[in-house]
């Protein structure tokens, strides 16, 4: 039997988290110790049997033609695929309980702590996943060279799943910081700064060790992405713990500067996982599905450099009439306002990219979840500068337009660009002609498209409903409506957005199998999908 080094580093940190829930300050601490003990304890077992997972492992003789490390991004694509569903599946369960509070199940999936499960299920599992998977895919492909640090990018791929586990059963178990997107408390953040560290290490150590000169612009953002989300995720993240062997920190900022800082980053969140990130992939998976150059390489630099700079100062128009400084409020307004040109800069030159190959959006499937993903990304990045104007907030705030128009990004740009560049990764990684089917993958492309519609639309209606129930008076000055009436008033309308979320997660499932299908090496004899094949023309 091989004793790896891993397998040993692994041992000891059970025997720390042993040691942990034994000395522990307060008895959830000894509870998510337990839980790290076992989820590392299980870890070694695995570690000493070199367990296989099926499929994923049966293709990893092919993998060595290659020069290039692409076990790890295919683990990545599986994950970013498991993610996905169970991020949905909390997503139409939490929506569910907003209409039937019945289902409220305490203490545990209670909607309290299924809320944070859910956005960091989508957002840093689900997202990102498809993000570290795709990054170590496009930065070996477009520098010709395999990712530096050796298994460092295992560490990398590993760690991050043990911070989402850790993330995910704090939540459940009632463990928060309470800073939106960045629950997690001080000992699951520093877990993942190291983790991050390495990621951003190995990503610049491919680039230095290129091979082509040049440095294609999908690396500036996903760079950009890395850089910028460590930087955040610190200054956020500054506390002072209680106890070494506790659960509970107090953060460095008080206040309005407190507020103020969960907001730079919960924007920048935005800005650079949820865009930046994206738009890297963006650039290099529609010109290579399309199979045509970027529309415009001047236009990519040029937008890269306006977004990064215009997005680092718009987090104020999250707290707009508070206590933050007017002048502070003005500031974030202007620059979300002026943001909408950079971010057209980006929907342009990817729907551009299809010039001379419109017939794709027609023909080829995944070309058609691609667009559609650039277009959500024009349509939420329009419909945030019009909510940042203060005038549109003061109705919108609050209410569940905000859902909406996070869900149009989440769902529509966020999720329809991961699902085609997973497409396109998984025939190539486990060396398929093609996918299993492209009926399935039209499926899941009107699935999820009437699912963000049927979502975005309810949340709309929802959202300005609520605005206006708000702030209607009676001739001498009284509310019209109480609370509780607008609250009774939105049921409908949740039940409809579970609905439509309920066909994204069906989308979801069918891509699964799919991608299943795939890896496992099926091929569907299939008829053409419809509408793909030119119509029969007279002979003149
Ligand atoms: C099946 C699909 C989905 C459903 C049914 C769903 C449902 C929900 C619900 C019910 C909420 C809570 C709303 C509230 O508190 O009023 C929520 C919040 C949120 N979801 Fe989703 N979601 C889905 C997919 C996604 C995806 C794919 C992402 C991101 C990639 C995402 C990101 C978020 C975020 C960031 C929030 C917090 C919004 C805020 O605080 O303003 N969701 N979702
Ligand atoms: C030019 C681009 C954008 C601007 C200026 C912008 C602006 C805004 C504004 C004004 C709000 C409402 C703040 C409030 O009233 O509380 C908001 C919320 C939000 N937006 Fe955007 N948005 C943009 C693009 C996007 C994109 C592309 C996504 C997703 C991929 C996104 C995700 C979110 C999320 C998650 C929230 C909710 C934050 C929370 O309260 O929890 N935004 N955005
Ligand atoms: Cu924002």
């Amino acid at each position: 039997m091989k004793f790896g080094v891993e397998t040993v580093a692994v041992g000891i940190g059970a025997f720390l988290a042993l040691l942990g829930a034994a000395f522990a300050a307060d008895s959830l601490f000894e509870a998510h110790m337990w839980v790290l003990f076992f989820v590392l304890l299980v870890s070694v077992v695995l570690l000493l049997r070199k367990a296989s997972f099926g499929a994923v492992k049966a293709a990893s003789g092919e993998a060595t033609e290659s020069e290039y490390f692409d076990e790890v991004v295919k683990y990545g694509a599986v994950a970013t695929m498991f993610w996905g569903v169970v991020g949905f599946l909390v997503g139409v369960v939490i929506a569910a309980q907003m209409a039937f509070p019945d289902l409220n199940i305490e203490p545990w999936f209670n909607f309290g702590r299924m809320r944070p499960l859910h956005t960091s299920a989508v957002v840093f599992a689900f997202g990102g996943n498809a993000l570290l998977a795709t990054s170590f895919y496009v930065v070996q492909r477009t520098t010709r060279a395999r990712l530096w640090g050796g298994n460092a990018a295992w560490f990398v791929f590993w760690g991050y799943q043990l911070f989402i586990i850790m993330a995910a059963t704090g939540y459940l178990l009632g463990i928060t910081q309470s800073r939106e997107y960045a629950e997690p408390e001080w000992y699951v953040d520093l877990w993942l700064t190291i983790v991050w560290v390495v990621y951003l290490l190995v990503f610049l150590g491919t680039l230095f060790k290129r091979k082509e000169p040049h440095i294609y612009v999908a690396n500036w953002f996903y760079l950009a992405f890395i850089v910028t989300i460590a930087m955040l995720h610190i200054v956020n993240n500054l506390a002072v713990p209680v106890s070494f062997l506790g659960v509970k920190s107090y953060s460095a900022f008080a206040g309005v500067q407190d507020a103020l800082t969960q907001w730079w980053y919960g924007h920048n969140a935005v800005g650079f996982f949820l865009t930046a990130g994206f738009l890297g992939m963006m650039y290099y998976f529609i010109p290579k599905q399309v199979g045509r150059p970027v529309y415009s390489y001047r236009l990519s630099i040029v937008h890269f450099w306006s977004l990064i700079f215009l997005y680092i100062w718009a987090g104020p128009h999250h707290l707009h009439y508070t206590a933050l400084p007017d002048w502070a409020q003005t500031l974030g307004m202007v620059f979300s306002v002026m943001l909408w040109m950079p971010s057209w800069g980006g929907m342009i030159n990817g729907l551009m990219t299809l010039s001379g190959a419109w017939d794709k959006i027609r023909t080829d499937p995944i070309v058609r979840m691609m667009v559609i993903a650039v277009a959500f990304y024009g349509m939420s990045t329009f419909e945030g500068p019009v909510m940042s104007i203060k005038a549109v907030n003061s109705l919108s705030h609050y209410t569940d337009w905000t859902i909406g128009h996070v869900h149009s990004g989440a769902l529509g740009w966020v999720g329809m660009i991961s699902f085609g560049a997973i497409y396109y990764l998984v025939p190539k990684l486990w060396h398929r002609e093609r996918l299993y089917s492209l009926r399935l993958v039209n499926w899941h492309f009107w699935l999820a498209t009437l699912g963000i519609v049927v979502y975005a639309a309810v949340m709309w209606v929802a959202g300005i409903q609520q605005g206006l129930m708000w702030r209607e008076y009676d001739d001498q000055g009284f509310l019209v409506y109480s609370f509780a009436e607008s609250v009774a008033a939105m049921k409908p309308y949740y039940i409809l957005r579970t609905i439509g979320g309920a066909l994204y997660l069906v989308g979801g499932l069918v891509m699964a199998y799919n991608i299943f299908m795939t890896i496992r090496g099926h091929e569907r004899k299939e008829a053409p999908i419809p509408g793909s094949q030119p119509a029969m023309q007279p002979a003149e």
